[in-house]
């Protein structure tokens, strides 16, 4: 019987359990480049199975909060391999969540303060993060944005190319494409953000080119036992709307199956929210989405998401329902939550207050289990 705690080799990567660190957005890296303090919080969580970073921009228009991190500058990418030097000198695997925000972007944050781009010129009901000119943190509603011209689109599948190459040179175990949580790739994907009339609009297989053309590309650049995707089916995350989102997302997964991905990730239900969250009619049937994936040939490992505890992680990998779970807000509170899960001791509960900016408090000061044993 498979446990939690089982090493797993998902693609060309080794793990020494199946618990993963899912992206956590923290907004500590100013100038979009990692610091020391990122590199002593990846670091205390080593001991995850796979740490996968914070949504990270891949290029400065992909950029669409303040104070997250890039793959664009050498900088950025030098304090990126003090992050993997440290993750592997103690023992773990990481890889980087490779992030265009698209539309949820505000022009205060995009080149030349223009409007963020998106499949269509469609504005998000949704907000993002800056910083006022005093320092202060502020969430602030997204900018309208324009929609990419069939010209540039290319030029930003060449982005996530040289992005996962760069990604791979400063010692990542691998990438995860974000096409989850309505960023870009989910502004193609879902009807709501795409209301299109060329090859990259209206029907489904339409939709979902742009997703191939990437995960193509960086296959390509970097093998496909190194790259992992994220995908959320029903999310309403930054105003995402599909009504048909089986059929979009078993499209999806048919399509990935070609590929020998290191894995699958899945967001089930609303991001951070109830796992039963339903767009539609009917609730979103993750089984028959795997199976779906399985009959199409897939073989990548299935990791999933969202509000999972002990207990039901520990059952749903024995039952073969999954074969990674990637645990969030626990991780935040819980440097050593592998541990902790383990031999079933109490967790830190995360302090809300300090998940977005600041520095070292709710980020890197949270006690291991040792520290706090009287
Ligand atoms: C990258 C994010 C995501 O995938 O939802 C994110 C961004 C800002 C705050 C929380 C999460």
């Amino acid at each position: 019987m498979t446990s939690l705690f089982d090493p797993i080799k998902i693609g060309d990567i080794e793990l020494a359990n199946r618990i993963v660190m899912a992206p956590l957005t923290r907004n500590r890296s100013p100038g979009a480049v990692p610091n020391t303090l990122n590199v002593t919080y990846y670091e205390q969580r080593a001991s995850a199975g796979l740490l996968i970073t914070e949504a990270t921009a891949i290029t400065h228009q992909g950029q669409g909060y303040a104070d997250v991190p890039g793959l664009y500058t050498q900088e950025a990418l030098d304090g990126w391999k003090q992050v993997t030097n440290a993750v592997h000198k103690a023992g773990g695997k990481i890889v980087v969540q490779m992030w265009h925000v698209g539309r949820i972007s505000h022009t205060s944050l995009q080149p030349n303060g223009g409007k963020p781009v998106s499949a269509s010129a469609i504005q998000a009901k949704s907000k993002t993060y800056l910083i006022n000119a005093d320092g202060t943190g502020t969430f602030a509603e997204t900018s309208e944005p324009r929609a990419l011209e069939l010209s540039e689109i290319p030029g930003i599948i060449e982005d996530y190319r040289k992005a996962a190459r760069a990604a791979i040179d400063a010692g990542f175990d691998g990438v995860e494409i974000h096409a989850a949580n309505g960023y870009l790739i989910d502004q193609f994907l879902r009807s709501g953000s795409n209301v299109r009339t060329d090859e990259y609009g209206g029907p489904i297989e339409n939709r979902a080119r742009f997703l191939f053309q990437v995960v193509d590309a960086i296959t390509r650049e970097i093998g496909e036992g190194r790259t992992g995707i994220r995908i959320s089916p029903v999310t309403p995350a930054n105003d995402s709307s599909d009504p048909d989102a089986q059929a979009l997302f078993t499209y999806v997964v048919e399509g990935l199956a070609k590929y020998k991905l290191s894995y699958i990730h899945i967001i089930e239900g609303a991001t951070g929210g109830p796992r039963d969250f339903q767009q539609g009619d009917t609730p979103f049937d993750y089984k028959a989405l795997r199976q779906a994936y399985e009959k199409a040939g897939g073989k990548a490992a299935w990791m999933t998401n969202n509000g999972y505890d002990r207990d039901l992680a520990i059952e749903t990998v024995r039952d073969g329902k999954t074969d990674l779970v990637a645990f969030g807000k626990p991780f935040i509170s819980n440097p050593d939550l592998v541990e902790r899960l383990k031999d079933n001791a109490p967790l830190n509960t995360p302090d809300q207050a300090t998940f977005y900016g600041g520095g070292a408090k709710g980020y890197t000061d949270y006690p291991a289990l040792e520290q706090q044993v009287a």
